[in-house]
């Protein structure tokens, strides 16, 4: 067994109200796991008690096999990265002078800066001042000091809530290759389209409970049904079984050449969410 992180019955309550109910994961190490839920559902929280920045009212979480709480020390910090919208940054230094502190804190080669500077598309843009940039910048700057050190697991509290598409697209690739290097991920978001394009395994959190877990393709197969929808030339539009009674049809059109379009019926991420708990992720 490789878990990076195991949590089992896990509960928090802030003052007698549940934030987390009995929820229980592992991820294993090179995983991206999505925590996807709306605002409220815990997702915050999970990671505060996995980061040790909060202690769980009740339950069992390692970390590396150690419980989540020796992480804040000093030998293990540079195990993780996190990014949260708490960012800790000095505002009158510029970029590149609080990624250099940060270099220096983790005795890192300068060579880390200009490496994180471009992770996040901000190498331009260094000697701005932390003061002078806007919401999305800032994250792509906690974004940077969260991955400057390549840490072995990286916390990563809505990553790309602030960014345009150009920049989403650009964070995409680099948490892949820095994936692909080894970090195992956990991120939580409420964008189901960007738990599908970056996570391999999903968890649905709502009302502090984990509701559904799995790959993004094995909740669609075992949520969704097996139907496809044929559009034909004379613009109706027939939902059919992939089943041999209507093979017959579709086999019928495709040969007197009906046929506009063929696709499947798959549901979405959020089409499953909102299937299991009656509500929708935002
Ligand atoms: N320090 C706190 N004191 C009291 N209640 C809290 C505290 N932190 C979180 N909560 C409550 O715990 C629940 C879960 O909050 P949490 O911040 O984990 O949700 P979330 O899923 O991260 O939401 P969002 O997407 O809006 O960030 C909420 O009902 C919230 O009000």
């Amino acid at each position: 067994m490789n878990a990076v992180i195991n949590v089992q019955h896990l509960k928090k309550t802030f003052n007698k109200e549940a934030a987390l109910q009995d929820v229980s994961f592992t991820i294993q190490k090179g995983e991206i796991f999505g925590f996807l839920g709306p605002s409220g559902s815990g997702k915050t929280t999970t990671i505060k008690i996995l980061t040790a920045q909060t202690e769980e009212t009740a339950g069992d979480v390692l970390l590396f096999g150690r419980p989540a709480n020796e992480m804040k020390q000093s030998n293990n910090r540079k195990r993780f990265g996190i990014l949260t919208d708490n960012s800790g940054l000095y505002t009158r230094l510029s970029i590149e002078e609080n990624l250099l502190l940060f270099s220096n804190l983790y005795q890192l080669p300068k060579s880390a800066v200009k490496e994180a500077l471009d992770f996040v598309n901000l190498y331009a843009d260094r000697k701005k001042k932390i003061s002078q940039l806007s919401k999305g910048m800032m994250q792509r700057v906690t974004l940077a000091r969260a991955i400057m050190h390549k840490p072995e697991l990286l916390f990563l509290d809505e990553p790309t809530s602030a960014l345009d598409p150009v920049n989403t697209q650009h964070i995409y690739n680099g948490l892949r290759k820095l994936n692909e290097m080894g970090t195992t991920i956990f991120l939580t978001t409420h964008d189901m389209s960007e738990a599908e394009i970056l996570c391999d395994r999903v968890a649905f959190l709502h009302k502090g409970k984990i509701r559904a877990i799995g790959a993004p393709k094995d909740l669609k197969k075992e949520f969704g049904d097996e139907s496809i929808t044929v559009e034909l030339k004379n613009g109706a539009c027939e939902v059919i079984q992939t089943g041999q009674q209507d093979a017959e049809k579709l086999f019928h059109w495709m040969q007197s050449n009906e046929v506009s379009r063929i696709y499947t019926n798959e549901p979405t991420l959020g089409n499953i969410f909102m299937q299991i708990t009656g509500s929708d992720l935002v």
